[in-house]
């Protein structure tokens, strides 16, 4: 008996989250380098780092005054004091004389306190007088003192390990005295876009051409995921052999490549034809859009190769591509980037597949809503919104009001 089976039946596809662990499972994290707090930001760190002394180093001063024993001004039954004044003191790197009792020292916004000191009354509260300086009756110990060690002690864990370096993470290190990080190295990715069809952007179009707008695209969208990206020419789609060689010697000096186009089930699939068995495998993913995938390692290094329709292109980016680079550049799962979103309206599902949409968002009454802004097959629907959402398979619409998962783009 012979049978027959449609090609599709025999092509069976292979869930979102199934691929995103699949690629994810290709991926070591970056090495540890040491790099300057000035090139640290968004970068992850792969150390505990801990205070090498006290913050503030020196009890000092919180406001421009004077710098007083707080009881030389007490219990004079309600009558201002004067005192007079004894050297002024700056911010310096050197340390003051102790202050005599009895006696009042100018003293500057971050200067050392003067050893017997106790408390800084602000100018503002006070009156210059020939004897010296009227002060009020009631002073506080400790008023407008900062003291030594307040904001941390040494051997404090200032910054934990696996971090998101901000740029106040780097002023906490600067402050503290510590003028280099430990960080896994930003990831390197390598972009590269097929098609005999296309022409760069600025370049004259002639008929049946295609400006390219992955290359752009993926180059700008992978280094807001923090990579450092090196973008190829694109192939033709008759050069397997051209791709072949491109990609391996990118995947020689890059921590993964990335390929657009070429990996569909037509006769020209360039990168399928390239990269096939040898190390990766095409098959359709059940996502819209952006089903056709390919994945695998190119001499040791993770290669994604993504759809060509740049709407395709960028919906696999934002779910395979950015968890890749996150997880290269030690960022934790809890840093997934999504967050929840209330559905403005009633959206449809498909059975088989997870469906990704383009979404605006809106804040009303405390919560984030999100409105549908056009077909998740043109690309400029994804500029009309600020985020995408994420539609589970399922026979009927997910109703309005009810929570998904949203990304911002
Ligand atoms: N028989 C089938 N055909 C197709 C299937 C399928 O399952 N069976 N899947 C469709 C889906 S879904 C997508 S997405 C595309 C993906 O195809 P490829 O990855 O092979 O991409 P290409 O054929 O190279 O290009 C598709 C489309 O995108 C344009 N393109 C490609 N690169 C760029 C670029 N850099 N800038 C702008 N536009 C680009 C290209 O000109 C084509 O129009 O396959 C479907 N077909
Ligand atoms: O992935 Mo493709 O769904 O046609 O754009």
């Amino acid at each position: 008996m012979t049978m027959t089976l449609r090609r599709a039946d025999a092509i069976t596809s292979v869930s979102l989250d199934d691929h995103v662990a699949a690629a994810l499972s290709l991926v070591q994290q970056t090495e540890v380098c040491s790099v300057p707090l000035a090139e640290a930001t968004g970068l992850v760190l792969a150390d505990d780092l801990t205070a090498p002394g006290f913050l503030p180093a020196f009890d000092n001063a919180a406001m421009d005054g004077y710098a007083v024993h707080h009881a030389d001004l007490a219990g004079t039954g309600g009558v201002p004091v004067h005192l007079p004044l004894a050297d002024e003191i700056a911010a310096c790197s050197t340390l003051p004389p102790p202050l005599r009792r009895g006696t009042a020292a100018p003293i500057m916004t971050g200067a050392p306190l003067p050893q017997g000191a106790t408390a800084v009354v602000p100018i503002e509260h006070t009156l210059d007088t020939t004897a010296g300086v009227e002060l009020p009756v009631v002073v506080p110990a400790g008023q407008h003192v900062r003291r030594r060690g307040q904001e941390h002690l040494p051997g404090d864990v200032l910054l934990g390990r696996g971090r998101l370096l901000r740029p106040v993470d780097l002023a906490v290190l600067a402050a503290a005295g510590i003028s280099t990080a430990p960080v896994h190295r930003r990831p390197r990715v390598a972009v590269l876009g097929t098609g005999t069809e296309l022409v760069a952007p600025g370049e004259r179009r002639v008929d049946g051409a295609v400006h390219d707008a992955n290359t752009t695209l993926l180059a700008t969208l992978v280094r807001t995921y923090g990579a450092d990206v090196t973008t190829l020419p694109p192939t033709a789609d008759d050069r397997p052999d051209v791709l072949r060689h491109l990609v391996e010697r990118a995947a020689a000096t890059h921590d993964l490549v990335v390929t657009a186009g070429g990996v569909s089930a037509g006769t020209h699939e360039v990168v399928r034809l390239a990269l096939d068995r040898r190390g990766s495998h095409f098959h359709p993913v059940a996502i819209s859009p952006g089903a056709p995938q390919g994945l695998g390692t190119v001499a040791g290094t993770p290669l994604l190769a993504l759809p060509g329709n740049p709407s395709a292109a960028l919906v696999s980016c934002a779910m395979f591509v950015r968890p890749v680079v996150l997880a290269l550049a030690g960022r934790g799962a809890a840093e997934s980037g999504w967050t929840s979103v209330t559905l403005a309206q009633s959206l449809d599902r498909r059975p088989d597949r997870t469906r990704i949409l383009p979404v605006l968002l809106e804040e009303r009454g405390g919560r984030t809503l999100a409105l549908e802004c056009g077909s998740a097959h043109r690309l400029e629907s994804f500029a009309a919104g600020e985020a995408i959402v994420r539609l589970e398979p399922g026979d009927h619409p997910v109703r309005a009001g009810s929570r998904v998962p949203a990304l911002r783009l």
